[in-house]
C-alpha cells in the first residue's frame, strides 16, 4: 500500500481576487475529483496536471474530509496498526485549519474529530465485550521549533534551550522525556489540547495572521487490553509548518530564523522523498522533523493532506507542493500491525522484532504511474528563470480511478490485520533455504570457471548485503546456483560480515589511542593500542607503537621511583609496572583525569576481595570495589581484571552498568533504550537468573559487551566526569 495523498484547496481569502484563481480540479471521465491542474508558469496555455487519491475543493466541509480520509483508519488503529496523518503545504494554505480547525462544531478539524471517533469506538468496544476489553488512551503533544523539540503539554517556562533529545527505540524515533497524559474522554482532551495549543509557537506573518512557526505532532497512544493481551497502536497527527518564500513574507530577523529552519526541514523532507524514489538512502537524520515523520519507514497507514491555495500569488509554491506530493504518493508503506504484548512476556521478544525488521524498506512503488507530461516537463526544464523543475502527471494516464474513495476503503479492508511482525519474521529474517528448492536440484549444474565463480560469488554477496541493508524481505531469490556456489557464498558472506565488524571496532580503538596519545595520556593510549592489536595482529607498525609506549611508561615509572626515593614529588605517589602484555596499575589516589593510576607498590592480594573482585587501595580502603566474576565471564584482556585500580568515575560507571537497571543505564551518555537492553542482556537480567549473570569489572570488559564498543565506553566515562568530579 502506498501513502495516500489527497489534495485540499482552500477558499479564496477576502484579500484575494476571484480572477486570480489558477488552480483547477477535475476527474477522469467525469468521475470523482482526483486531478489538480495548474498552469505552466512559462506558458499559461499549458497545464500541469497531477493526480491524487482524492481532491477536495474549497466547498469541502471539515466533516467530509474526516469521513472520507480519516474515519476509515480508526478501525485499523484498533486492530494494532499505527496511523500517521499529516498536513503539508506552503504557509497560509489551510494546514492548521484542516488538522485543528475552529471551535464551532462544523469547523472542527481532523484531530478533534479523530479523538471523538476513538472515544466512541472505545466505549463501544468496552460495552460490547461486557468489560472484558479495556481501552486506555494517552496523549503527548510536542512541537519542533527551530529544529528543537519542545513538549507542548508542559508550560513554556519548563523548556530547556536544547529541547528534548530524540532516540531510536525498536525501530521508531522517540522523544526522550516527553509528557504522556492519560485522557479518558473528549472533554478532557479538548481542555488539554487547547491549553497545549496556546503553548505552540505561532506568529503573524504577512502571509498568515496566525502562522505556525513549528511542526506540531500529536501522538495518541491506544492500548487495547483483553485478558492478558494488550495491543498498542499510535496515531500521529502532524500539522507541519508551511514553507515560506521570504521575498514575500517580509519577515524580520526572528521570523527569518524560524523560516529558515522550517524551510530547511521541509527541504530535507523533500530530499528524503526524492531519495526513496531513487532507491537511495534517505537523509532522515538531517532534520528532527524528518526523523520523527520517518516517511516511508513507519509501518501502518499514512495519509497526507496536501493543502493548496488557489490563487496566483502562491503559484510556484503550489507547483512545488504538488511536485512533492506527486513523489510522496509513490512511497510504499508496509501494513504491519504492532505485535501484541502479553503480560509477563519478556522484553527479548521485542529485540527479536527489532529495528531491522520493523523498519520500513525505502523503495518506491515499482509499478507506480510516472506522471510526466513530456511537453510540460520540457517547458519546466528549459524555463531558465524558474529554478524549479516539475515532474507532472499526464491526463492520459492509464491508471483507472473510477472511484478513488471506494478504492481506498477497499484497500483498507484488504489491509486488515493479516500480517503480524512475528508472521513476517521468518520471511524477513530467515535466509531462504536455497538448497531445498526442487527446481534448483533438478537443474543441470553449469560448468563455471574458477574466476567466474569467484566473480559471481562476490557479486552475489554484495547484492545480498545491499538488499539486506535495504530490506531483508527484498532479497532476490537466487537462481541457478549450484550447491558448491551456495556453500562458498555463505562462507564468504560470513567472512565479510565478521571482517567488517572487526575492522570497524579495531579502527575505533586505533582512533581513540591516537587521541589519548595526542593528549599525552600514554597509559590510556597503550591500552587502546593493545585492544586494537586483537584486530590487526600482523601490523608491525602497531607493535612498534605499543613497544614505544611501554618503554616510555617504564621510563616514567623509573623516574618517579627515583624521585620517590629521593623524597621528591611523592604527592602523586604514582608508579607503573609494565610487563609484556600486561599493564599493572594500582591507584594510590584516584583522580579524575586518568583511569589508570599506579600505587607505590605492585598489586598484592590486599587489592582484591576474597572472591577476586577489586578493592581500591587507599581511598576506598575496606570497601569492596568489585563483584565476584561470575561463572561464564571470560577475562582475557591482559589489561583487565587483576591489578587495575579504578577511578571514582570508572567505578561509578561500572556500578551503574552492573545494576542492570535499564533506567540507570539509559542515563549514560550515548546509551539509548536498545543499547541499555543489550548491556543488561549481555550481563544477564539478574545475577541469580538462569543466564548466570556476570559482572563487569573494567572498561575493557564493558567495551567488549555486545553493542557497546570502546567509543561508547569513553563517551559514558567522560560524561560521568562532571557528576563524579567532586569525589
Ligand atoms: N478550507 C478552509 N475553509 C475556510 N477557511 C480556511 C480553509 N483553509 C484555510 N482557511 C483559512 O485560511 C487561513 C490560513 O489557514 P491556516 O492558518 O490553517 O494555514 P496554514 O497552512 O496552517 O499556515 P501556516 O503554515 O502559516 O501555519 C486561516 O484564516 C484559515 O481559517
Amino acid at each position: 500500500m502506498t501513502i495516500r495523498v489527497v489534495a485540499r484547496i482552500r477558499p479564496v481569502h477576502q484579500t484575494e481576487l476571484e480572477k486570480d484563481i489558477i488552480v483547477k480540479v477535475g476527474g477522469i471521465d467525469g468521475e470523482a475529483l482526483t486531478l489538480v491542474k495548474v498552469p505552466n508558469p512559462k506558458n499559461e496555455h499549458e497545464d500541469f496536471t497531477f493526480q491524487f487519491s482524492s481532491v477536495y475543493t474549497e466547498a469541502a466541509e471539515q466533516q467530509t474530509i474526516f469521513n472520507n480520509e480519516v474515519a476509515p483508519t480508526i478501525k485499523h488503529l484498533f486492530s494494532g496498526f499505527d496511523v500517521t496523518i499529516f498536513a503539508y503545504g506552503s504557509t497560509g494554505t489551510g494546514k492548521t485549519h484542516t488538522m485543528r480547525g475552529g471551535k464551532a462544531l462544523a469547523e472542527r478539524g481532523v484531530i478533534p474529530r479523530l479523538l471523538s471517533g476513538i472515544y466512541r469506538r472505545s466505549r463501544k468496544l468496552e460495552k460490547d465485550s461486557k468489560g472484558q476489553t479495556q481501552v486506555e488512551i494517552t496523549l503527548s503533544y510536542y512541537e519542533i521549533y527551530n529544529d528543537k523539540v519542545f513538549d507542548l503539554l508542559e508550560p513554556p517556562e519548563k523548556r530547556t534551550m536544547a529541547g528534548l533529545p530524540l532516540r531510536d527505540s525498536n525501530g521508531k524515533t522517540v522523544v526522550v522525556g516527553l509528557t504522556e497524559r492519560s485522557c479518558d474522554n473528549l472533554k478532557d482532551f479538548e481542555k488539554l489540547y487547547d491549553q497545549a495549543n496556546v503553548n505552540r509557537s505561532t506568529s503573524a506573518t504577512k502571509l498568515n495572521a496566525h502562522s505556525s512557526r513549528s511542526h506540531a505532532i500529536l501522538r495518541i497512544g491506544l492500548a487495547v487490553t483483553t485478558g492478558d493481551e494488550t495491543r498498542i497502536s499510535t496515531v500521529s497527527a502532524i500539522d507541519l509548518a508551511g514553507s515560506e518564500d521570504n521575498r514575500r513574507t517580509e519577515n524580520g530577523k526572528e521570523r527569518l530564523v524560524e523560516s529558515a529552519s522550517i524551510n530547511k526541514s521541509l527541504f530535507v523532507l523533500a530530499k528524503c522523498v526524492e531519495a526513496i524514489g531513487q532507491k537511495q538512502r534517505a537523509p532522515y537524520r538531517e532534520s528532527k522533523m524528518t526523523r520523527i515523520l520517518s516517511l516511508g519507514q513507519n509501518n501502518g497507514m499514512t495519509v497526507m493532506i496536501l493543502n493548496l491555495a488557489p490563487v496566483r500569488s502562491h503559484h510556484l509554491d503550489t507547483l512545488s507542493s504538488l511536485n512533492f506530493a506527486n513523489r510522496t504518493k509513490r512511497i510504499e508503506v508496509r501494513e504491519v500491525e504492532n505485535e501484541p504484548i502479553f503480560k509477563g512476556c519478556s522484553r527479548a521478544v521485542t529485540t527479536v522484532t527489532g529495528p531491522s525488521i520493523q523498519r520500513q524498506p525505502l523503495r518506491p512503488l515499482a509499478t507506480a504511474v510516472h506522471n510526466a507530461t513530456v511537453n510540460a516537463m520540457t517547458a519546466a526544464k528549459t524555463g531558465g528563470k524558474i529554478g524549479k523543475t516539475f515532474s507532472v502527471y499526464t491526463d492520459r494516464a492509464r491508471l483507472s480511478n473510477t472511484n478513488a474513495r471506494a478504492n481506498y476503503s477497499e484497500n483498507l479492508r484488504d489491509s486488515s490485520p493479516k500480517k503480524r511482525p512475528s508472521d513476517c519474521l521468518s520471511a524477513n529474517t530467515a535466509r531462504p533455504n536455497k538448497r531445498s528448492s526442487p527446481s534448483r536440484i533438478a537443474r543441470p549444474q553449469p560448468v563455471i570457471s574458477k574466476e567466474s565463480l569467484d566473480e559471481m560469488i562476490e557479486r552475489k554477496v554484495s547484492d545480498i548485503l545491499a538488499a539486506r541493508a535495504l530490506d531483508q524481505s527484498s532479497i532476490a531469490p537466487l537462481h541457478e546456483i549450484s550447491d558448491e556456489l551456495q556453500k562458498r557464498l555463505e562462507l564468504l558472506e560470513q567472512k565479510i560480515e565478521s571482517k567488517e565488524d572487526g575492522r570497524e571496532q579495531g579502527l575505533t580503538f586505533l582512533l581513540m589511542a591516537k587521541q589519548h596519545a595526542v593528549r599525552g595520556e600514554d597509559m590510556s593510549a597503550l591500552r587502546m593500542y593493545t585492544l586494537a592489536k586483537d584486530y590487526f595482529p600482523d601490523n608491525a607498525k602497531l607493535d612498534t607503537k605499543i613497544q614505544r609506549l611501554r618503554t616510555r611508561l617504564e621510563e616514567k615509572r623509573d623516574h618517579r621511583g627515583q624521585e620517590g626515593r629521593e623524597g621528591k614529588s611523592t604527592d602523586l605517589g604514582r608508579s607503573t609496572s609494565v610487563t609484556q602484555g600486561t599493564v599493572t596499575k594500582v591507584s594510590q589516589g584516584c583522580t579524575e583525569d586518568d583511569d589508570y593510576h599506579v600505587a607505590e607498590t605492585p598489586p598484592d592480594n590486599n587489592n582484591y576481595d576474597s572472591a577476586g573482585g577489586f578493592k581500591c587501595s587507599s581511598k576506598s580502603k575496606g570497601k569492596p570495589r568489585g563483584r565476584p566474576v561470575q561463572p561464564g565471564w571470560k577475562v582475557s584482556d591482559p589489561l583487565d581484571g587483576k591489578g587495575i585500580a579504578l577511578t571514582p568515575r570508572t567505578t561509578r560507571l561500572l556500578d551503574i552498568v552492573n545494576t542492570r537497571d535499564l533506567a540507570q543505564i539509559r542515563c549514560l551518555r550515548g546509551i539509548g533504550f536498545k543499547k541499555a537492553e543489550a548491556i543488561r542482556d549481555a550481563l544477564g537480567r539478574d545475577e541469580e537468573d538462569e543466564f548466570q549473570g556476570c559482572t563487569v569489572h573494567s572498561l575493557a570488559e564493558l567495551g567488549r559487551l555486545k553493542g557497546v564498543g570502546a567509543k561508547t565506553v569513553e563517551n559514558m566515562r567522560v560524561a560521568l566526569g562532571a557528576t563524579v568530579g567532586s569525589l
